[in-house]
């Protein structure tokens, strides 16, 4: 799948908007309480999912950019803070746990550095693991690789031949985010981020239409491919429940965190599967297939540094 991203918004209209956001601040405490109504927060709501979960196998799958570290300007220092760094590794040991963003393998690691947890990339396109704890069974598109520690591994990959040709994209997008102040194209290895987030707001309609005029001369080929690439972030936490043994288990409830457009697709798989918890992430109101919320990454943390005291058997 050839794949261009344009992160919601540039950085200079949402703070040209702050100055409204304060004067309009109780209207919108009032949106966002009548939206809480429909997705309830995930922490008041810790009574009813410990009572829902009781008894089943939960599976923890986590976005990272903007669930587990703050959205910044500079997509190189999204980091994770020590807290939530302690409370990840902490879920990790109580829970099968894993992390499908959008990221790259090594940026990803390098941000997170974990051992303890499984790791899908560049929006789940990307998927290694130990094979000693996988069943990983008839998938397609898998690979068994020894990596550089030794270590047996799996590596699940649908989108490995389309290599060069995400990296032609890339080189022509870069020449097109060079001349704009502010622009950059991230490598995501099998998807790429187009970065407007700090471009000036007169000039991202222009950046817009100049990567959606490059990608039309891909749009053909990208339409013939996409049936056999059929694959997201839905599609990935079902590989992960799969590969982690717990096909057609009614006992295993997936709980997933996330704050982007790509998360739907795993609200949507977990609804489909008809069991877990679908969490979105967001400090204002929208349409989401989430069932529940959270406001922030601090939410996050709070939420995530719960499941194991409960495991535990905590009293709260
Ligand atoms: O699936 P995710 O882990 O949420 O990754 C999605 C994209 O996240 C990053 O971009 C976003 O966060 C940046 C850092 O806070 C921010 O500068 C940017 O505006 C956001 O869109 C990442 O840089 C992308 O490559 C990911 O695809």
């Amino acid at each position: 799948m050839v794949y261009v991203r344009l992160p919601s918004g540039p950085l200079n209209m949402e703070s040209n908007s702050e100055e409204r956001f304060h004067d309009n601040k109780d209207v919108i405490d009032d949106f966002y309480d009548i939206w809480l109504k429909n997705y309830p927060s995930a922490l008041s709501s810790f009574e009813e999912i410990k009572s829902m979960a009781h008894e089943k196998q939960m599976v923890v799958l986590l976005d990272y950019d903007g669930t587990l570290s703050p959205i910044v300007n500079n997509p190189n220092q999204a980091f994770m803070s020590t807290e939530m760094h302690s409370a990840v590794r902490e879920i990790g040991e109580h829970f099968p746990t894993a992390i499908i963003s959008g990221r790259s393998r090594n940026k990803v690691f390098q941000f997170v550095r974990l051992n303890n947890i499984y790791y899908a990339r560049s929006h789940g396109m990307v998927i290694s693991n130990p094979s000693l704890s996988l069943n990983y069974g008839n998938h397609e598109h898998q690979t068994r690789t020894i990596d550089e520690k030794g270590n047996d591994m799996v590596n699940f990959c649908p989108v490995r031949d389309f290599l060069p040709i995400i990296q032609t994209i890339k080189d022509k997008l870069e020449k097109i985010a060079k001349d704009i102040t502010g622009a950059s194209v991230e490598d995501n290895k099998f998807c790429l981020s187009v970065h407007f987030r700090c471009v000036n707001e007169e000039k991202v309609g222009k950046l817009k239409e100049m990567v959606e005029s490059t990608m039309e001369f891909y749009n053909d080929f990208v339409m013939e491919i996409c049936p056999i690439i059929n694959w997201d972030k839905g599609r990935a936490l079902q590989y992960l429940l799969d590969t982690l043994g717990f096909e057609d288990s009614s006992n295993v409830l997936p709980i997933y965190i996330g704050d982007d457009k790509t998360d739907e697709d795993a609200f949507k798989m977990i609804k489909s599967i008809g069991r877990g918890f679908p969490v979105a992430v967001s400090t204002s109101p929208k349409g989401t297939e989430a069932l529940y919320s959270l406001r922030d990454p601090t939410e996050v943390m709070s939420f995530v540094i719960l499941l194991p005291k409960w495991k535990m058997g905590c009293t709260f």
